[in-house]
């Protein structure tokens, strides 16, 4: 299978007008995160190695994107860029309207939450969530606390440290403490990543009820195509060596999504689809 960036053919189950040009938000919608051929090269042996290459990238206020490509290919580098963890080597990120994720990052509108939960383990579940009012000195809001807690299936675990709950509690932890400030933008790197099948769906019901909830804009990093498709507006996939963005389809189910979608022939076949192109770049085929 060919794939292209700027791809308009229909696919089985995915009629054409459902399929946007490459890298773009709906039309009108304002553009909060935008990547404009932005590149990242790190020292390597002596030398340079490119991990993105001239990536375009456009995420509307209020879209939910994922990133999905074979290991490697940049996805969490892209992540990092936008939580300002990382500086782009060459190329423009533009967040807001400003130059880089620094006003983003100043005034809190930016919530975290990668594969390591990173949650401090003598701490209550319900301190880890209050952590960052702590730390930006904001006082801490118990009644959001509470709700986060709640929304998360939580409530009645408010008191138990990380190592008295399961990977999936802790992982929902986490993600109600990058919650917990009330950011506008959410980035997810793996969140689920380390859980079995059964508890990783369950949270994917309660990341959507948490992003419909909190008018979030969320940029998701994930290896499930199944996730991705569940979850996103709109999906992208990367190539590695160097990354690039090679394809992206939007996901035309309507919301709340329920876990029926997935036995649904559109879902199939979006999900052979996207599963074909990583299989395809995975074995490092030349898709130009
Ligand atoms: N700080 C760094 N220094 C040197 N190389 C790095 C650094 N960070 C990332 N890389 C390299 O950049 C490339 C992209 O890494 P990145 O973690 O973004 O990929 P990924 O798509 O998220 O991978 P995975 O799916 O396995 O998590 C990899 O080859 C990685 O080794």
């Amino acid at each position: 299978m060919q794939l292209s960036s700027t791809s308009t053919a229909a696919t089985a189950g995915t009629p054409a007008e459902e399929i946007i040009p490459a890298q773009q938000p709906a039309s009108g919608q304002h553009v909060l995160v935008d990547l404009k051929q932005v590149s990242k090269r790190f020292a390597s042996g002596g030398g340079e190695f490119t991990a993105l290459d001239n990536v375009d990238l456009h995420i509307g206020k209020y879209e939910f994107v994922a990133l999905i490509g074979p290991s490697g290919c940049g996805k969490s580098t892209i992540l990092r860029l936008i939580a300002g963890l990382e500086t782009p080597s060459g190329g423009k990120l533009v967040m807001d309207g400003c130059d880089g994720p620094g006003e983003f990052i100043k005034n809190n509108r930016l919530g975290v939450a990668f594969q390591d939960h990173a949650l401090l383990p003598w701490l209550s579940a319900w301190d880890n969530v209050a952590l960052p009012c702590k730390i930006t000195g904001h006082k801490v809001n118990e009644q959001r606390i509470a709700w986060l807690l709640n929304l998360m299936g939580l409530t009645g675990f408010e008191k138990s440290r990380p190592k008295q709950l399961s990977g999936g509690m802790r992982q929902r932890v986490a993600i109600a403490r990058s919650l917990v400030l009330r950011p506008e933008l959410l980035l997810l790197d793996e969140p689920f990543g380390a859980l079995d099948a059964v508890t990783r769906r369950r949270l994917n019901i309660e990341l959507q009820a948490l992003w419909s909830a909190e008018r979030l804009t969320t940029l998701l990093v994930t290896h499930s195509v199944e996730e991705a498709i569940f979850l996103a507006d709109r999906v992208i996939v990367m190539s590695p060596r160097p990354g690039r963005v090679r394809m992206e389809r939007r996901i035309p189910f309507q919301r709340p999504r329920q876990p029926e979608i997935m036995r649904s022939p559109q879902f199939h076949a979006l999900s052979d689809e996207l599963t074909l192109a990583l299989d395809e770049l995975e074995a490092g085929e030349d898709l130009c």
